[in-house]
Formats: C-alpha cells, structure tokens, sequence
C-alpha cells in the first residue's frame, strides 16, 4: 500500500525526529538523497551545469546542500536566490564547494534544474519572483528535479493555484505527500522518488493510501473448490432506457468480466433485447412496470446508467434503494437522488460514482472547485450523504466520511470516451455482490478499470467495450493469472 501525508502531518513526525538528532541530520540526509537522484539524472556530474532555484525556507536549504555534493563531484552548480532570506549555511556550503550565486538568465545553458522554491511551508499561490522563475524552469530544455513538492504545488492537496514547476522527478523527503498523488498536482510530479530520512516510525495513519498490484491480488474475490454462481456473487443491474440501450449493455459486460457469479439485467423493452444478444449468459428481466419484484434475489445492485431521468426511473430508484443491499448509484440515478436525497435514507451500504459535474449537482459545490481540490469535496460528500464517494476523474479518488482517501493512478486519457463510466459501475458492482465493501470494491473496481483502459488503449482510442473486455487481461495483470 502506498501512503501518503498532509503537510502538517509531516510535519509533527519531523518535529519528533528533529528533537532526537543533532541539528541538520535531516536537512543532511535530504539534501544527500536528492543529490544521488540528480547525479542518476546526468549520467556524468564532472562539468554539468546545475542550477538551484532557492526559496527562502528550508526547501531551499535542501536544494543548496545538494548543489554544494554535486558541485564538490565538478559540477558547475549556480544558485538563484528567490527569497527575502536564503538558508545561510547552505550558501556557505555551496560557495565553498565552489558554487556561485547567478541570476536566472542561467537557466537557459542548464543540463538540470533542482526546484527548492518551496516545499511544505508554501501558502497559497506563487508569489514573483517564484512564480516568473517556476515559469522560466519550464519552458528551459534542462529537466527539473523538484524538491520535495513540485513548487506551486500544495502539498496537502494537489491544489495549483497560478504558476507551478512541472517536474521530470520529484524527490520526497520522508514519506509521500498527498498533493503527488491527487491532481492537479500529481500531473506535474513525473516520477515521484522517496528519500528515508527515517521519518516512518513518527508518521500517524496516512492521509491517503493508493492500493498497489498486490494489495489489489489480496482482496480480489477468487472462486474456491465450493464455489457456485450464487455463492460467487449475483449482481442486479437496473440501467438502461428505451432511449438509452448502450450503457445497459456496457454495465452488465463490465459485471460479467469482472467475475460475479450471475447477473440479473432489469430495464424496459428496447435494452433488454440489447442485453439479451449482447450477453446471453445474462439473466433478463423486462420491466413492464418499475418493479423489482420479479427479478430474484440478488446480492448487490447498480443503478442508474442510462436509466432516465422521469417517474418510471424513480419509481425504479425507490425499489432498488428500498432493498436491503449495498447499491451503487451512477449515471442518472445521481441525478434522481439530487432531485431526491430522501432515497439515500437506508441502511444497506450505498456508493456512488460521480464525475466532478455529478458531484456538483449533488452538493451544490461549484465544478472547478471540485476538480481543484477533489479530496476535500470527495470527503465532504461522504460525510455529508453517509456514502461511500468514487469520484471519478484523471486521479479517481475513493473517500468515507473517515479513515484515509484511496486514490487510483492507473487510469489513462484514453479512458475519457463514452461510457467508460457504465463499465466502471458494472465492475464495482461485481466486487460489490462477491462481497467486498464498498471502500474495497470502488478502489479495486477502479484500479482494474484503469489497467484495463491501458491494456485496451495501447497508446490509442478505445472503446468502452474494449475496456469491458480487457477486465480478464488486468485481473491476470494482477493476480498472476494463477489457475486455481
Ligand atoms: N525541517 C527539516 O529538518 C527538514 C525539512 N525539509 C525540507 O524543508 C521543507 C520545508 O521547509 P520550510 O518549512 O522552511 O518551508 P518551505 O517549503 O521551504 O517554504 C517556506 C518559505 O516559502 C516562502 N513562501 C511561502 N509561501 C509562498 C508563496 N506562496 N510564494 C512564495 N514564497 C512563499 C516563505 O518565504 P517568506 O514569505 O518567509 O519570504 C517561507 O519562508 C520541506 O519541504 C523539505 O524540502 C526536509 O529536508 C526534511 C528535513
Ligand atoms: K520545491
């Protein structure tokens, strides 16, 4: 399991870790592993023009030590000081290694740029001249290596207000922090490099977590020896409308690649005959009224893609939600819970899987804040419907009203087509009726989701129903695709 952690809460464990060690070990050991990253970086260190975009903080600090190993290694190694104040001791250091101060005309003749504007005391939006210079170290043909945070980017968030530095690798000091794994930020880290500078035993519980390969392989749902289709999961699926056939058709596909053992498609006239000759291993029923009551039993339900948005569908959303298992509600079943958030009055378990627009309609938050701060809106939503929240996006990110966000990197642009998103409830919902929570299964479902609109795209267009069927190829990308 990756993890990840707000400022502050770095913060306090340095602060425990500082009081144990004599001063400057810290900054010693950062500015040490940052070194070797860039060293890596230039391949050869002997004559390469280093230059050092140096805040006023420490983050400066650990850019200016580093500049001063490189340097004593025969690097040229420029700093350009951008603050009120500059770390005097790693000046110092870096003029005795043989450094200079320059200004920032030198970033044009660099061979690698180290941001150390600012790390994880920043406050708000870049102030000149950091923001001009973050701006320069960007359109400069040099790599940037940044320091700790890519500067510009809020640590805590990933919120970028104004200017930031879009870096090749970001090195990390002690554990990693929320804002390089949850966009807008994490788009402008490159490679995330972590340095121990034994900060682990003085971490609280993370912020956030992003589950890894085999996190994903332990809690996937596997068919034992006793295994029948009931025991392996039914899913119901009510979607679809006479208007809308597809995203039914993409739903129970997601569902059926995804491993449950049977699912039960409930909808109207025109996508059941598409259901029926898209997935005859699907069980049909056609709805003649909006009733779930001939359907069977099943363990879970997805509700809502393509569904519409009238009576008919609400009636529909009623039963299903009337029901005493865990729901997931997507598509339009978020719009007929925004007409009606009386319908989230249940105890079963429900998850819903907006994008940023669906989000806003159901909490009245403004878009562009939900997308420039997702973790925040994704919580506030848990805590405020008593759901659990996949909120989709390039960072998907999975949140409850407590315990750490689970975010998902694995997606890809290409997943940004239509419906993508009915596939992803399908698979969801699978993991739902083999029994997973709705925390597991929406950070698996989207793990899975997104491996798979790799495995689809290749570095090209897909379709939906090429996502749906490259499920299997990332369950064995996970598991090892061992026979049992
Ligand atoms: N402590 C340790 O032992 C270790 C610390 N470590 C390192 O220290 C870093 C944290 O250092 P930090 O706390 O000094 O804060 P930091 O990120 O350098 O920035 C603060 C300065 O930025 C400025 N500033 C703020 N907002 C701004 C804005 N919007 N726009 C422009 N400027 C702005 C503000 O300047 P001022 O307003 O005072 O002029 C303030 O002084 C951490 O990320 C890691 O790299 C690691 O090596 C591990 C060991
Ligand atoms: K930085």
């Amino acid at each position: 399991m990756r993890t990840a952690f707000t400022a502050d809460q770095i913060r306090g464990a340095e602060h425990v870790l500082m009081a144990r060690l004599p001063e400057g070990t810290l900054m010693q050991r950062a500015a040490a592993g940052l070194a070797a990253v860039c060293a890596d970086l230039l391949g050869r260190v002997y004559g390469r023009r280093v230059v050092l975009l140096v805040g006023s903080g420490d983050n400066g600090g650990d850019a200016l030590y580093a500049g001063e190993r490189l340097a004593r290694r025969g690097a040229w190694a420029g700093a350009v000081l951008a603050g009120s104040k500059t770390h005097e001791a790693g000046l110092a250091a870096l003029r005795q290694a043989g450094g200079r101060v320059v200004d920032g005309s030198a970033l044009d003749a660099a061979d690698l740029i180290i941001d150390g504007l600012v790390g994880i005391g920043v406050a708000g939006a870049l102030r000149e001249p950091y923001a001009r210079l973050a701006e320069d170290a960007n359109a400069a043909r040099a790599p940037i290596v940044a320091v700790d945070v890519p500067s510009g980017v809020d640590a805590s968030s990933g919120r970028v207000q104004g200017a930031a530095v879009r870096a090749k690798v970001t090195v990390t000091m002690g554990a990693c922090k929320t804002g390089l794994l949850v966009d807008p930020g994490a788009s402008r880290t490159g490679t995330v490099e972590l340095v121990d500078i034994g900060l682990g035993p003085y971490l609280p519980d993370p912020d956030v977590t992003a589950l890894t390969r085999d996190d994903v392989a332990g809690l996937l749902p596997r068919p034992g020896n006793e295994s029948d289709k009931y025991r392996r999961g039914v899913l119901g699926v009510a979607a679809g409308s006479d208007l809308f056939t597809g995203a039914a058709v993409l739903a129970v596909g997601g569902a059926l690649r995804a491993g449950a053992g049977m699912v039960r498609y409930a909808g109207p006239g025109a996508p059941v005959t598409q259901v029926r000759s898209h997935w005859p291993e699907a069980v049909v029923t056609e709805l003649r009224r909006p009733s779930i009551e001939d359907v069977g039993r099943v363990q879970a339900w997805v509700l809502g893609p393509g569904l519409g948005t009238g009576d008919w569908a609400h009636e529909l959303a009623a039963e299903v939600l009337a029901s005493d298992v865990p729901v997931l509600i997507d598509a339009d079943g978020l719009t007929l819970v925004a007409g009606d958030r009386g319908l989230l009055r249940r105890t079963a378990p429900v998850l819903i899987t907006p994008h940023a627009g669906e989000l806003a309609r159901l909490t009245g938050a403004d878009r562009a804040d939900i997308e420039a701060d997702r973790l925040a809106h994704a919580r506030a939503a848990a805590a405020e419907l008593g759901v659990t929240v996949l909120l989709k996006g390039s960072t998907t990110v999975v949140a409850e009203s407590a315990g750490p966000v689970r975010v998902n990197a694995t997606g890809t642009s290409w997943l940004s087509t239509g419906g993508t998103g009915d596939v992803l409830s399908g698979i969801a919902g699978a993991l739902l009726a083999q029994g997973l929570s709705c925390y597991d299964a929406a950070s698996c479902g989207a793990y899975l989701h997104g491996l798979a609109g790799r495995l689809a795209a290749e570095g090209a267009p897909l379709t939906a129903a090429d996502v749906a069927t490259s499920v299997p190829a990332a369950i064995r990308a996970v598991t090892g695709g061992h026979v049992r």
